[in-house]
């Protein structure tokens, strides 16, 4: 049995960037990082923008001026100003190529057709230059970049529609287990419902990973080792759920050594989710969760979360974890590191009743676990705790 540290180093040793390309149209790139630089085959202002409702204007030594017309946006034509000569504008308009300056129009007297600034403006106020934040063939974004929101905008401002972005992992859920049934299937005496896959496959498709297929293996060896094989051909990642114990029916450690899949770690010194395996085989990458939903759910955010953010080759590849006081006391049972299900709330945690790794109903209303290491048996109120906070 290896410590919590050394499983993370573990991981995060065996999980690369997966380095393969993808074509997404621009609206469903978010998440993605860009797999080439991006050139801009526009300027970005394409011709000279208008920053205010008001007045262009060609400057002269006087602070009138006459008003010869309109410029709105959208407009295309180019009324021609002579010096001392002004034209309505707004915002995003075209300013002509005759006027080198705009004035706000709270800044300026009208008299029917005369206007009188009412201070002394420099050339080219509130002009946006032509290719103001980038120029026709210059680099937009550089390979690498993560497609955010404004990342996504940005791009469409320049017209792009589709990019070419760092695919994502296949994955696979895998469900063991003859005592699961699907929500709508009657609930007989000794079964229960599935919820493992449904909880992984949200968890992945809440970081943005929806390459996700699920599949479900009875208690039966050579159907397990035919599952296995099948999905470790077809995915980049595998997450098992269940059958990683040392019950008779317990078959996936088994399986997995009949695949020959690099053990590289199998149980963890922690509370819950001691029974993981994590495992390796060719370039594809095996995590064999413990069935009990809630180790399940703490094993992906400790281990299975590092390995995604390594695919798509993120810096930052752990949740991230602050110091904050505990409202709560807890007393450990057992010398093992535990996660305990908790809600943080501005610098303050509380630590939830119900810590039993076969409950979810607590993991459902918590934000955050407070670590406990191995070096405490208990928390006190007001106690300084480590607290991981969970994705929402
Ligand atoms: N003799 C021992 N028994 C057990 C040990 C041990 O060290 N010695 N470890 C316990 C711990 S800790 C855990 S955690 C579990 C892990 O067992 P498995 O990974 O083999 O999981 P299963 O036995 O298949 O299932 C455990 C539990 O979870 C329920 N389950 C499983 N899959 C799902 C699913 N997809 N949706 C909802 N619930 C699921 C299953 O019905 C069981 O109740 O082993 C302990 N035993
Ligand atoms: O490690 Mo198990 O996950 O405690 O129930």
């Amino acid at each position: 049995m290896i410590s919590i540290s050394e499983a993370i180093q573990l991981v995060k040793h065996h999980s690369f960037p997966l380095l393969k390309k993808a074509h997404k149209p621009i609206e469903k790139s978010g998440g993605y990082k860009l797999y080439e630089d991006v050139f801009s085959s526009i300027n970005m202002p394409p011709f000279r923008q208008s920053a205010m409702d008001g007045y262009a204007l060609n400057l002269h030594d006087n602070l009138a001026y006459s008003l010869i017309g309109e410029v709105k946006a959208g407009d295309s034509h180019q009324p021609k100003l002579k010096k001392g000569e002004a034209v309505r504008i707004f915002t995003g308009a075209p300013v002509p190529d005759s006027a080198n300056a705009v004035i706000m129009q709270e800044k300026v007297l009208v008299d029917g057709s005369k206007i009188t600034l009412q201070i002394q403006i420099n050339i080219n106020l509130n002009i946006r230059p032509v290719g103001e934040q980038v120029k026709n063939g210059d680099l937009a974004l550089p390979k690498g970049t993560k497609l955010t929101p404004a990342a996504i905008g940005y791009l469409s401002s320049l017209g792009v529609q589709k990019v070419s972005v760092f695919k994502k992992p296949t994955i696979a859920i895998l469900n063991t287990g003859n005592e699961l049934v699907e929500a709508g299937e009657a609930l007989t005496y000794g079964k229960i419902y599935e919820s493992n896959s449904k909880m992984l496959q949200n968890a992945l498709y809440n970081h943005k990973y929806y390459d996700v297929t699920i599949h479900k293996i009875e208690d039966d060896y050579n159907k397990t080792v035919s599952k296995l094989n099948e999905v470790i051909n077809a995915n980049d990642l595998v997450i098992i759920s269940g059958g990683i114990s040392v019950g008779d029916y317990d078959f996936v450690g088994k399986a997995l050594e009949e695949l020959k899949v690099e053990p590289l770690f199998y149980k963890v010194k922690q509370k819950p989710g001691k029974p993981i395996f994590f495992g390796k085989k060719d370039d594809k990458l095996i995590f064999a969760l413990p069935g009990n939903p809630a180790a399940a759910l703490t094993c992906f955010y400790m281990y299975v979360y590092i390995a995604l953010q390594k695919f798509m080759d993120n810096s930052d590849v752990e949740l991230p974890r602050i110091k904050a006081k505990s409202v709560s006391k807890f007393t450990k049972s057992g010398d093992r590191p535990q996660f305990l299900k908790a809600i943080y709330n501005t610098g303050e945690v509380s630590i939830l009743e119900g810590q039993s790794s076969a409950m979810l109903q607590t993991f459902a209303v918590s934000n955050a676990m407070v670590f406990m290491d191995e070096s405490l048996s208990s928390i006190e109120i007001g106690d300084t705790v480590d607290v991981i906070l969970l994705p929402q």
